[in-house]
This record gives C-alpha cells, structure tokens and sequence, in this order.
C-alpha cells in the first residue's frame, strides 16, 4: 500500500473521528434531544424555508422537556424554554455569555473587519454599542421621525389606490416596501422615496429566502469552507444577495466622504447636522476608554486601555449594513402580524381606534401624540408575544465555563432560546396563553415577563437597539391607517397564517382588505 493511500486512509478516519466525536457529544453528557446524522446533527432542519426550525424547537420540547442539547454541524448547542434559565443567562451571567453564535460565512467576530453588532463579541462589541447607541437617542429619533411621516404618507397614497379597488392585498409587501424605504433613507443615503421600485427590495427578500440556504450549510458543517465561501463572495458580490448588499453600502459610504472632501475643498462649512446614520457613523465619538483585551479575570473587570474612539470605514460598513438588515425585515413582519390579528379581533381593533381618534385628531400626528398610545402599545407588545419573529437570534455563546441552574456548561457551547415555547408557557402567561389580549400588558405584570419570559427584543446589555425606531414606526404607520380604514379578513386570507423562514419567521402572505371607515 502506498504511503499516499496511507496518509488519505488515516485523513479520513481522523475527520470521521473528530465528526463523530462532536455529533455524540450530548449523548456523553447523558442530556436528551434529536441527534439527526454525524456531520449534520440537526442543521439542515433550519435550512427548509417552508418549514420554520424555529418552529420545530417546540416540537422538540414537548417531546424533550425545557432543556435539551443538538448539534448543528460542528456547533453544540442547549435548547431551553425555562423563564429562570434565560434570565441567568441573557443578564445575570452576562460576562460568561457575551458572544452570539455565527455562522463562519459571517467571519471571525474577533477578527472580521466589518464585524457588526450583531456578530461581535466582548470589548469589539462593547465598542461598537458604546458608538452607535447614540443614533437611538431621542434627540435623532425625533429627527428621524420626519423621514418616517414622509414615508408614510407615500405609502397611504399607495394603501388607498388599492383599498379604492376594493380588493384584498397582501400587506406584507406594502409593509416591506415601507420599511425598506424608511431604513434606505436614514442609513443609505436614499434621497427619495423608492417605494414599488426599488432595486434593492429583490436583494434583501433574497437574503431572508434562499440566499443563505447552501453556503450557511456547508460553512456550518465545515468552517474551512465558510472562509473560502466569504472569500469568493467578497470578490464577486453580485453573486450572493449579502455581499451584493454589502457593496451597496460602501458605494453610499464612499459618495458620502466624496461630498464631504468637495464641500471641503469649496470651503462650504459643515452643518454639524447630521442627514442620517451615515453621518452619525462618521462623526461617532466615543467619551470613554475600551478594555484592549479580554483577560482572564472577565469580561467586565479586564484592565482600561486607550484604543480607538471612532468608527474605522469598515465598522461603518458593517453597522449600516446590519441596521439595513435587521431594520427591513422585522419591522415589516411585526406590522403584518399586528395587522392580521387587529383583522382577526374587530372587538380589540376598535378600541384601539377609539384611542387613536381621541389622542390623535388631527390629520399629522406628532412624535408626542404617539407616545401617549398606550393601547397601541399593549397591542403591538401582545402581537411581538405571539410571534416572536426574530427568535433566532435569541442565543448565546458561552465564554467561560459556568454552572447555570445547575447545569455545567462548556465554553464554546450555545445557548438558543425555544422562544415560542416560552412566549405560550401557561407559567408565565396564565391559561388564556393561546389568545390575543392586549389587556394583559395594562396589568402591570410586566416586570414579572421580564424576568425571562418575553423576549422578542432579547434582553440583556445585547437587547435590540432599534427597538424605539421599529415602535416608532410601527405606530407611527398604525395609527394613519387605522384612523382612516379598519383591517378585514377576506376568503384569501389564510387562517391561520402558513408561517415560513430560516433567519426570521414570516407569514407566508397576509391578505387582508382595508375598509374605509364611515366616521372619516
Ligand atoms: C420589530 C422590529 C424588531 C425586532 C422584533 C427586533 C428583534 C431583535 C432581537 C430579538 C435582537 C437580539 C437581542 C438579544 O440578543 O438579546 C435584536 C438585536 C439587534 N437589532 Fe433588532 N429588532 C427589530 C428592529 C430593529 C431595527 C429597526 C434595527 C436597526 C435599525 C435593529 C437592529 C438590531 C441590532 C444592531 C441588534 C444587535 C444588538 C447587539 O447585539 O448589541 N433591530 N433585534
């Protein structure tokens, strides 16, 4: 036998070892849950768009109990649905689960220059949080609000050309349109509307379908080939809606410093106003010091050290393009679950329009006014409980091996969340769980949902930093449509809805028929 047949001989059977050793690893720990095959575990369950993985989490519970372990590809991970457990690990043990599990066609979060809030872990990450929080902040909210009113008149124009026909319409494209108008606007330099001809829709519809089914695959069982994968698409972005996107950006980036260095040169002053999140990016200052490296004593409690206050071009790229991402997509399903059960509840629907005709009277409505909606609230928070749309990113990655209620967890290991398990667990919610009933949020049992049970904004020092622009605008477009039109099922609405997905879990369509109200 040749010494080359040898050495592939002995390849294979090491690979298969190591495979092996890793699919079996839950089964050495003596914790219950599906194994699916060596090399897969359960991975490609969340790869079929028609049939949520996120939804198969419950399955698993029911039949596994409120922890349970998988593996997916080369990544081993803890189910839990336990209120105490997801408190212990999203706030309590923060410092030993810092990071979020990715997937190696993201990059290495440590070294990924492009490396966004989403992906990064530890001092990057509290880097990257500390410079962009302030484009929440009330001050640029409100600033950001005219863009979003702008937008919504644009789309009641279009909300009424098709009520006028009298027809059913799948809100969701309306709603994505709208999202993705709003989002091209503040953080793409988009200077106008763009809405139902927009290039970029197809792109980011893409990333959410089937854009990242293979290669997220194949990189999560073999990470080798996510490097090469993300090199390849680096190269040739058109290829892959992401890094198409990704290119997109930096084009708006590149046009933006190319204004600011024409501006210079004809010596026009700058406003010190910023347009959007393009100039807040580049003008983000940092009035603290970062830690340098994470040291042995923890997360929290590592030395100071100086190092930069500012966002590099690259990290710009990275934040606008995950803003552009997590800012289309879940608001736009957010708008159409909360639609279709106002549709399927005539009762809660007209209570909330009585609101908005009492705090809302006249045509404009001001960021003051919406803020004062407090049924809205409670139905938008209700409509979030139901459909926990962007629970895959309710995980964690532990850091530094712990104990958490007991169970000893390994660095490395992940942490995900059965949200929809959780956000139905009669524990927490009481028996009428399965109904719709935004009274519930007027109780004042909030803090006690806090503990643990309700996450669709996550929780933590990592919890969703556009959560006041997406209510925003959620109520914000809510409150003019209901004021003018009242939401109906119609014989194409489908009941329930069919949900699909892999990165988000979206209605299939949401037909519903918008009656013009007789008071208006
Ligand atoms: C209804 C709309 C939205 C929902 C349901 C939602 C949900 C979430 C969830 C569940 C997380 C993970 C939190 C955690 O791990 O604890 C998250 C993180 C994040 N979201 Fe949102 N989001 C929404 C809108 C937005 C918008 C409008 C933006 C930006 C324009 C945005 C940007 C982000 C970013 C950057 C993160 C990562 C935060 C970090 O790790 O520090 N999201 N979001």
């Amino acid at each position: 036998m040749s010494l080359s047949i040898l050495i592939a001989g002995a390849s294979f059977i090491g690979l298969l070892t190591y495979y092996i050793w890793i699919w079996s690893f839950w089964i050495r720990k003596g914790v219950k849950g599906p194994r699916g095959f060596p090399f897969f575990g359960v991975i490609h369950e969340f790869q079929d768009y028609e049939n949520p993985g996120l939804l198969k989490l419950g399955e698993w519970t029911k039949e596994y109990g409120p922890i349970y372990g998988i593996t997916e590809g080369v990544e081993k991970t803890l189910i839990v649905s336990n209120p105490e457990f997801v408190h212990e690990v999203f706030v309590k043990q923060f410092d030993n689960f810092y990071g979020r599990k990715t997937n190696p066609i993201q990059g290495d979060p440590n070294k990924n220059k492009r490396a966004h809030l989403v992906s990064a872990q530890g001092h990057r990450w509290k880097r990257l949080r500390t410079l962009s929080s302030p484009t929440f902040s009330n001050k640029n909210l409100r600033k950001i609000m005219s863009t979003v009113e702008e937008t919504v008149v644009e789309l009641m124009r279009h909300l009424d050309d098709a009520s006028a026909k009298g027809k059913a319409v799948d809100l969701l494209d309306y709603y994505q349109e709208f999202t993705l108008d709003i989002i091209g606007r503040i953080a793409m330099g988009q200077t106008e509307s763009l809405m139902f001809r927009n290039p970029m829709l197809p792109k980011v519809k893409g990333i959410f379908k089937d854009g990242r089914k293979l290669p997220f695959l194949v990189s999560g069982i073999f990470p080798i080939a996510g490097t090469m994968f993300r090199e390849f698409f680096m190269r040739f972005p058109s290829i892959q809606p992401a890094f198409d996107i990704m290119s997109t950006v930096e084009k708006a980036l590149n046009k933006r410093l190319e204004q600011r260095a024409a501006d210079e040169k004809a010596g026009i002053e700058p406003s010190g106003e910023p347009q959007d999140f393009i100039d807040l990016f580049l003008d983000a200052r940092a009035n603290v010091d970062f830690f340098e490296e994470e040291s042995a004593l923890g997360f929290a409690k590592t030395e100071i050290a100086k190092v930069d206050k500012q966002l590099t071009f690259d990290e710009i790229i990275g934040q606008l393009f995950v803003f552009l991402l997590a800012g289309y997509d879940t608001t736009a399903l957010s708008l159409s679950y909360s639609s279709y059960l106002l549709a399927r509840h005539p009762e809660i629907q007209k209570k909330l329009q009585e609101e908005v005709d009492r705090e809302c009277p006249n045509p404009e409505v001001t960021f003051d006014q919406i803020s004062k909606l407090k049924y809205m609230e409670c139905v938008v928070k209700e409509a979030l409980r139901m459909y926990p749309l962007a629970s895959i990113v309710h995980n964690r990655k532990c850091m530094k091996e712990t104990n958490v209620l007991g169970v000893q967890i390994e660095k490395g290991t992940n942490v995900q969340v059965d949200t929809w398990t959780l956000h139905y667990d009669p524990k927490v919610w009481g028996e009428d769980a399965n109904e719709f009933r935004p009274e519930r949020w007027e109780s004042g049992d909030e803090l006690f949902y806090a503990k643990g049970g309700y996450l669709p904004f996550g929780m933590g020092p990592r919890i969703c930093i556009g959560m006041r622009l997406a209510m925003m605008e959620k109520k914000m477009l809510l409150t003019h449509i209901l004021k003018k039109y009242t939401f109906e099922t119609s014989t194409q609405t489908e009941i329930p809805l069919k949900l699909v997905g892999s990165a988000t879990t979206a209605p299939r369509s949401v037909m519903l028929k918008l009656t013009p109200r007789h008071s208006n």
